[in-house]
Order: structure tokens, then sequence, then C-alpha cells
């Protein structure tokens, strides 16, 4: 399904030619793990590892940003620029979403990104995931989000972008909405998303309590569609998959974005000042001050 053609060009304009440079194996192809037949060398950059399987239409996409797959520029980038060059592949008809860092699947939005940040880069910042959830949340391709670890926030959202989720069964890997306990706020396309999974009410409730759920409590909810041992997401995962592609494409494209459209021109609509909004939310000196106190916490917890 054909995003907007603004977002194509966003996502053009956006993609500057450093950020797909920077230490980025892009285009490169390498011998996936297990040798394979034809259609299955690996290809991606540096941050998102794309393991294709040609065979079966099927291709694992590993976010790689150690060491808690904080979303970077880099990444942001990066994974938009792989699920391009998937969804323009006409072999392909679903991706497993799934981390390569061990106990976290996304840890969010990278703070360093906004924090102590100029208004021109939170910006370019904030563009680049709103793009990475449009292309996420109307892509033609069946996303499964095979969550391997904890999901807070900007992680959740990409999970929350794919067609179904499954989650490992550890207590330690919680998911949700967690900004009200950095001082932030989710955005109104954050807060539809959450609406239109798990409902007005739970998310009236679990958006303000920031409620990161653990496994049991995320599948009674409806956050997410399994849950299974540590040992079963990725195998979980492909049967979900196969479940989705036993539907003809065209007639499920068409039912998603019938679902899913209405939410996604609510940002396109008013993408700039969504933008303004966040810029001028986040460089606040009070929302800088709380950003600075919630990282300064995370570095400490080693200690
Ligand atoms: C009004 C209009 C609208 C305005 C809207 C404004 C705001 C919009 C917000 C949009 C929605 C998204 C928000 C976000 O995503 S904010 C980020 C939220 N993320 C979190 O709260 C997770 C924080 N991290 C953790 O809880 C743990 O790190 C985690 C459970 C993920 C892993 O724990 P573990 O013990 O394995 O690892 P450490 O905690 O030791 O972390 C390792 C190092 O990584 C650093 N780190 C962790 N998370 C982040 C992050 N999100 N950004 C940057 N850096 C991060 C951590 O500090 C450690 O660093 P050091 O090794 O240097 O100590």
């Amino acid at each position: 399904m054909a995003l907007a053609s603004g977002v194509r060009f966003a996502a053009r304009a956006l993609l500057r030619p450093w950020a797909l440079l920077r230490g980025t194996t892009l285009g490169r192809t390498e011998p996936a793990a297990g040798g394979g037949g034809d259609g299955a060398r690996r290809f991606g950059s540096q941050r998102v590892l794309v393991e294709p399987d040609a065979a079966s239409g099927v291709a694992v996409m590993k976010l790689r940003n150690p060491p808690v797959n904080a979303l970077s520029l880099e990444l942001l980038t990066e994974l938009v620029i792989s699920l391009e060059k998937l969804e323009n592949d006409k072999t392909f008809r679903g991706v497993i979403l799934t981390s390569d860092c061990p106990r976290v699947f996304c840890a969010g939005l990278d703070l360093t990104e906004i924090c102590g940040r100029n208004p021109a880069h939170c910006a370019e910042y904030w563009k680049a995931m709103q793009e990475l959830w449009l292309r996420t949340y109307l892509s033609s391709l069946v996303l499964v989000a095979a969550i391997n670890g904890a999901c807070p926030a900007g992680g959740c959202i990409i999970a929350l972008s794919c067609d179904c989720r499954v989650l490992a069964d550890n207590p330690k890997y919680r998911i949700g909405l967690n900004e009200t306990l950095l001082g932030i706020i989710a955005p109104f396309w954050l807060k539809d998303t959450y609406v239109n999974t798990i409902g007005h009410r739970a998310s009236e409730q679990a958006l303000q309590l920031g409620s990161l759920f653990p496994p049991a409590e995320a599948l009674q909810v409806g956050l997410v569609d399994q849950v299974v041992p540590e040992d079963q997401v990725q195998s979980t995962a492909l049967s979900e998959m196969a479940r989705w592609l036993a539907v003809p494409d065209h007639a499920r494209q068409l039912t998603k974005n019938m679902m899913r459209k209405a939410t996604a021109d609510r940002l396109l609509r008013q993408r700039d000042a969504d933008t303004q909004n966040f810029v001028s939310f986040v460089c606040r000196d009070s929302i800088q001050k709380s950003l600075q106190a919630y990282l300064e916490k995370l570095r400490q917890r080693k200690g």
C-alpha cells in the first residue's frame, strides 16, 4: 500500500546520505547464518540485520543497536530503509521484527537525541520517529513483533504498529507506554494506536499511570496476542506469520488500510504541527530537567 506521496517524499528527504553511510553496510549482503540456498543472503546495515528467506517470503529484521536498541536517529533511518527495501521486493510478504540485543526488544526513544539537543535536531529526530511509525503502521507487509525483551514507550509503539505481537514469558520483559513516568506525554498518534489496540478505558488508565505491563497482564489487557516461553518466541512468531500469510495479500492489505488509514491520516494532516508541538514541548527547561534526571537515574542504576 503506497504511503501518501508526501510521506514518501519526506522519507527520501529525511534519509540523509550521511545517516545511510555512517558505519552501515547498506546494500552489502552476506551469507545468512547456517548458509541456506538462494535468497538466504543477509542484508541490512550496522544497526538492522535482515535475514530474508525468499522461499517462504518471510524476512526476520533484527534491531542491533546495543546495549538496549535505543531509537537513535541512525537506527530509525536504517529501520525505514530496510522496511522499504523489503516492501519494494515482491518476493517478501511478511517481516518478523525482533531484537538482537539480550533482554531488551527496544528501550524507546534514544533520550540522548532529545536531551541537551537544539530544536533543529529534535525536529529532525521527531520526523524520523513519525516516519518509522507511518511506515510500519501502514505497511503492506504482514509485520509480526517477536518481543524478546523489555519493550517500553517507543519500543512499545513499534510493537503496536505490527499486526500482532508475541511476547516472551519473562516478568522482566515489561511492555507499555510509560512516558508520564519520565514527565512527558505520548503524542495523539501514539494514544490513538494504544486505544485502537487495548480500548479507550484501558488506554486512558495505562497512559496516565505510565503502566509497564508484565507478560500475563499485557496478554490480559490485549497489548500482546501471545505469551510463550522465551525459547519459543521466534517459532511462535513464524507460526503466527503463516496464519496471516494464508490470507490473500490484496484482501488483507485493503482491510488493514480500512482499519488504520483514518488514524494515520490524522498524523499526515498535521505532521508539521505535531513536530512543532514535540519540539516546543521537549525543549522546555522543565522537560529537559526531567529527561536529564531520568537519564541520570538510568546511568546510576548500575552503580
Ligand atoms: C504535546 C505534544 C506531544 C509531546 C510529546 C513529547 C514526548 C514524546 C514521546 C514519544 C513517545 C516515546 C517516548 C520514549 O520512548 S522515552 C524513552 C522511554 N524509555 C524508557 O523509559 C526505558 C529506559 N530504559 C530502561 O528502563 C532500561 O534501560 C531497560 C529496561 C530498557 C534495560 O535495562 P538494562 O538493565 O538491561 O540496561 P540499563 O538500564 O543498564 O541501560 C544500559 C545503558 O543504556 C542506557 N539507556 C537505557 N535506555 C535508554 C534510552 N531510552 N535512551 C538512552 N539511553 C538509554 C542506560 O542509561 C545505560 O547507559 P550507560 O551504559 O551509559 O549507563
